[in-house]
């Protein structure tokens, strides 16, 4: 007698979308002149000429606009627009909560669908993922669209939403651009046979939730689920103990025996499935199960040989500024500030002179462009004030807001000089620092989109080009600084000073003013 299989219970309810819903703006709508039209013609003998791999909206990601593509009806880069989705099926999976299933023989490069949800800002997007791990959701379902918004499938999501993560997976996602919105793909990796488990790697794309251990059982297994996101970097939290879907041993042992792809075959599935993809906002309830293999009989994750990923990101040195400019290299930066060159300022306002405070601050900077060089050095924020992957204090209207420091002050210096040569070389020094502190102001309001671009999405980078405008603004800077100390000490050491009752200087702005002169 055939023993009675038990089934899952239905995965907790959610809307059911095939388009994004935008929360905190509205949908783009393209402007004519940003459409971009392809130049293939449809020919009846060759299928591909309808906006196949040669089309240039393709090879630039970029669907064609419908009534602007002269392959019309039978362009074929529309498939976000036409929702044109691979066959596919949920089930429950071993550990991992549920899983999506091919239901058909993907081959490499096929869209599999999008993953669609709630386009939410990135602080909404934090928001929201704290508010879901203090409900206890386990599940996390927020994924990166760009440098300021997140797609919450949480509530509302397609089919994607079910797609596991994978440290081997046979999918990837790629961003598309579809009528002047970016919107997000699963695309196949490879040919996955029918009935296999389709996953992609989250650690690019996944904003993090509660870290849970990684179960995809492949050779290459980082540990944890998006062990190299930024979420999980952030993250400060550990998981329930009574929670033995994360417990060490359940991890599955890996045998390479398991690396042969795997399919469910067809008669273990239950079928009875309300069709979940036959169009948008069907809130799918407890009551239909899309086809369920029975857990026990499940061997779900298609593991390939051990192979790095090759989108795996590897911070690296900043090389000398010939680098090819239109490489693009992944990097930390962080805005420099003045650092005094042997000239310092006690507590009492007067000032020192010395190796040892030279050296120091020599040693100060050296560790600022450290830091430039590796992003794991450790940060000294004394002397660098601006740090780029830290969210900084900002005034109204966005600037960025300068610490609070003791300032040099220059014309107070100047005032007891009494050479009229030497003060002059002073402050045209100053004016140097000034310029070059300017640059790096206005340089800094260019970065900086780019630099929170890469913070927050670890697939974009800060192109080399914009790293070494950076990098040479911070290196006049420092040049700046440098010569108006040296300028200043020189010019002290050998001009002879005005009598403090002739020089002496008032207070102003609460800027520190010489008094101990000599
Ligand atoms: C986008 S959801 C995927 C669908 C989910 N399994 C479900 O039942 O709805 C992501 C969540 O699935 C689970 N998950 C996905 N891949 C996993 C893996 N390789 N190991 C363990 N859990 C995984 C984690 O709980 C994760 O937060």
């Amino acid at each position: 007698m055939e023993e009675e299989r038990m089934e899952p219970p239905p995965p907790p309810p959610y809307i059911h979308i095939e388009t994004n819903d935008f929360l905190h703006r509205r949908h783009k709508r393209q402007k004519e002149e940003d459409i971009a039209v392809c130049e293939c013609q449809y020919n009846l003998l060759d299928p591909d000429s309808a906006c196949g791999d040669r089309c240039l909206n393709v090879l630039t990601s970029t669907e064609c606009t419908p009534g602007y593509c002269l392959c019309g009806v039978y362009c074929k880069n529309q498939r976000f627009q036409k929702s044109q989705y691979a066959a596919t099926r949920l089930v429950k999976t071993e550990g991992r909560g549920w899983g999506l299933l091919a239901d058909e023989n993907i081959m490499a490069g096929q869209f599999v669908m999008e993953y669609c949800g709630e386009v939410i800002s990135w602080k909404e997007a934090k928001r929201r993922s704290q508010a879901y791990e203090n409900q206890g959701l386990t599940d996390a379902y927020i994924i990166y669209l760009n440098a300021d918004e997140s797609i919450d499938a949480t509530k509302k999501g397609s089919l994607a939403r079910f797609i596991n993560h994978s440290c081997q997976p046979n999918c990837e996602t790629r961003k598309w651009n579809v009528l002047g919105e970016v919107r997000v793909g699963i695309f196949a990796k490879q040919d996955i046979p029918i009935g296999t488990e389709l996953s992609y790697d989250y650690n690019f794309e996944w904003f993090g939730g509660a870290m849970v251990r990684c179960l995809c059982g492949a050779g290459s297994c980082s540990g944890f689920l998006g062990a190299k996101s930024r979420g999980f970097q952030e993250a400060t939290y550990l998981w329930e103990d009574d929670d033995d879907r994360f417990s060490v041993e359940n991890v599955p042992l890996y045998d390479s025996a398991d690396d042969e792809p795997t399919s469910i075959p067809k008669d273990i599935l239950i079928k009875d499935e309300p069709n979940t993809q036959d169009g948008n906002n069907n809130t799918i309830q407890n009551t239909g199960i899309p086809i369920i293999a029975s857990s026990s009989e499940f061997t779900p994750m298609n593991v390939e040989p051990s192979i790095a990923s090759s989108n795996e990101f590897t911070p690296m040195n900043v090389e000398p500024l010939n680098v090819s400019s239109n490489e693009l290299t992944p990097m930390t930066i962080e805005p420099l500030n003045a650092i005094p060159m042997g000239v310092d300022f006690t507590q009492n306002g007067s000032i020192e002179y010395g190796a040892q405070c030279a050296e120091d601050a020599l040693q100060n900077s050296t560790r600022g462009v450290a830091n430039l060089q590796n992003q794991s050095a450790p940060r000294d924020n004394n002397h660098t004030e601006l740090v780029a992957v830290k969210r900084r204090p900002t005034l109204r209207g966005g600037k960025a807001k300068r610490g609070m420091r003791k300032q040099l002050n220059v014309v107070g210096i100047c005032d007891r000089l009494a050479s009229e040569v030497a003060r002059e070389e002073i402050l045209y020094c100053e004016e140097m620092k000034n310029e070059a502190a300017a640059e790096i102001d206005s340089l800094y309001d260019e970065i900086r989109p780019a630099i929170e671009e890469h913070e927050r999405d670890s697939q974009d980078s800060v192109a080399t080009s914009l790293a070494e405008k950076w990098i040479e603004a911070s290196c006049c800077k420092y040049k700046a600084d440098f010569d108006l100390y040296a300028s200043i000490i020189k010019n002290l050491a050998s001009t002879p000073l005005r009598s403090k009752e002739d020089a002496a200087p008032t207070e102003q702005n609460g800027l520190m003013y010489l008094e101990n002169g000599p």
